[in-house]
């Protein structure tokens, strides 16, 4: 049987949500077939944070420049970042079976969508906004002005949750993880279902 290309599985949502706090949960599971892609940022490394294990980080011109050679499969500016994913390590990773988380925004999450119309969407919602604020400002890593930008932003991410494959609530992390591992396994056998029938198809054609 033919080995199946990875999955692309984009896990979107407001700052502050959950989204790193759950992917790490999920990548910490035993006999898991994921692969995170690090992202490139010219936001400045928090503490503790360290160079392409968190993020690649970068200047704006390096960034641009990676822009110019269309080296990236989404970009975005977020609340004065850039963010984005590079394309070589997520085809690579796809090509080898592997499937492949990507932790974005929604503006990239959108961009994606366009070009990988095959990738599985997932939004992570909070339980409400003011759960999101105490997350926000409970991680203790923004200013309040940068906290202040990023719910702002996060009302009007959060009104495209329509547009996902699925809406995932973090209420408790272990749940979240729960659905999410859930709704993998169950694309993954869709896709194996319809695969074989196509396969079938042929064979009896030939
Ligand atoms: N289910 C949960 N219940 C309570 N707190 C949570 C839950 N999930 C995550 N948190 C906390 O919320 C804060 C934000 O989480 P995290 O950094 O994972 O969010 P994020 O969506 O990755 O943020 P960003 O998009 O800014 O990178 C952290 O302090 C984390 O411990
Ligand atoms: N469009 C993209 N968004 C990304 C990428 N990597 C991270 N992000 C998102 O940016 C915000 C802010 O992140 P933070 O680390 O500064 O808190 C958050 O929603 C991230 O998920 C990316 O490659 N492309």
């Amino acid at each position: 049987m033919r080995k199946q290309r990875g999955l692309l599985i984009v896990l979107s949502g407001p700052s502050g949500v959950g989204k790193g706090t759950v992917r790490k949960e999920l990548f910490s599971q035993p006999n898991t077939n994921y692969e995170y892609s690090i992202s490139m940022t010219t936001r400045l490394p928090r503490e503790g944070e360290v160079d392409e294990v968190d993020y690649f980080f970068k200047t704006r011109n390096e960034f641009e420049e990676l822009i110019e050679q269309d080296q990236l499969l989404e970009w975005a500016e977020f609340v004065g970042n850039y963010y984005g994913t590079p394309l070589e390590y997520v085809n690579k990773m796809r090509d080898a079976g592997r499937d492949v988380f990507l932790e974005i925004e929604v503006q990239g999450a959108a961009q994606v969508r366009a070009k990988v119309p095959d990738g599985l969407f997932i939004f992570l919602a909070p339980p409400s906004l003011t759960d999101l604020e105490t997350r926000l400002i409970g991680r203790g890593t923004e200013t309040d002005d940068v906290i202040a930008s990023r719910l702002q932003a996060a009302r009007q991410e959060l009104e495209m949750m329509n547009l996902y494959d699925y809406v995932v609530e973090n209420d408790l992390v272990e749940h979240a993880c729960e659905r999410i591992n859930a709704i993998i396994i169950a694309e993954h056998c869709k896709r194996e279902r319809v695969e074989k029938r196509y396969f079938d198809m042929l064979k009896e054609n030939a």
